[in-house]
């Protein structure tokens, strides 16, 4: 993926499978972000191809791939002010997807159901970026990739969300999520990948790769940059 002549991505080539979990990890400007943005449709990649169970859907829009099951969130919150959580859930399906009986058990495996009818500008942080989470969860994607979901969250909220991941994700959604905060990426994926200026510096088991001496220096030689 080349930004004019800067090159923000070569030669990055990962496959996650059903229901695992991968974790994508590396120091700021490495290029998570611009690789989930090619991966959910949002960026057109200058080179090279996104498949889903086989099929190319590089040229597809974010929203053609959400309806073949690959669905994302941001890092950023992004919630309507004013309007109701339930009202955001009806926001993210069609009539025919999801029947309230479907919407209202999904608030409550992410226990929200309290707050159904409450204004999403009335919860904590960490209830809203879950709210996001089910917003992505409600047509049942097979992948689901989150951008550090757990942005901003407490200890307790970032708890919750490893809970929830755990929970509801692992073993049953293909997960990409990109995660700065090393307990999460400990606790909740199966594999972990480290990108570095654009390239891939190590993939493998979290308790390798986290332990690889030149990962380690990867992130020290960052934070001495900062
Ligand atoms: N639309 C764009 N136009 C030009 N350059 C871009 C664009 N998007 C990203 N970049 C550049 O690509 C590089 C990778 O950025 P990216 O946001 O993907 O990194 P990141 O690993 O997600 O960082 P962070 O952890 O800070 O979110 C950076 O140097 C960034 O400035």
């Amino acid at each position: 993926m080349s930004f004019g002549a800067f090159r923000a991505l070569s030669d990055v080539s990962l496959d996650v499978d059903h229901g695992e979990i991968r974790a994508i990890i590396g120091p700021n400007g490495a290029g998570k972000t611009t690789f989930v943005n090619i991966v959910s449709g949002i960026f057109k990649p200058t080179g090279g191809r996104v498949t889903l169970e086989g099929r190319d859907i590089t040229s597809l829009s974010p929203q053609r791939r959400a309806r073949l099951g690959l669905a994302r969130t941001f890092q950023i919150t992004s919630l309507f002010k004013g309007m109701t959580v339930s009202e955001h859930l009806q926001l993210a399906v069609r009539d025919e997807d999801a029947n309230g009986d479907t919407r209202r058990e999904l608030l409550e495996q992410m226990g929200l159901a309290a707050f159904a009818d409450r204004e999403v500008d009335t919860l904590s942080h960490g209830d809203q970026r879950i709210l996001e989470m089910a917003m992505a969860m409600v047509l049942k994607p097979k992948f689901l990739l989150l951008d550090e979901p757990t942005a901003g969250m407490s200890i307790a909220e970032t708890d919750r969300m490893i809970r929830l991941i755990i929970e509801r994700l692992r073993g049953r959604v293909g997960v990409i999520i990109i995660e700065h905060d090393m307990n999460v990426v400990t606790q909740t994926s199966d594999k972990v990948t480290v990108l570095a200026a654009g390239a891939v510096a190590a993939s493998g088991l979290p308790q390798d790769v986290l332990g690889d001496p030149h990962v380690k220096e990867i992130y020290l030689g960052s934070a001495a940059n900062h």
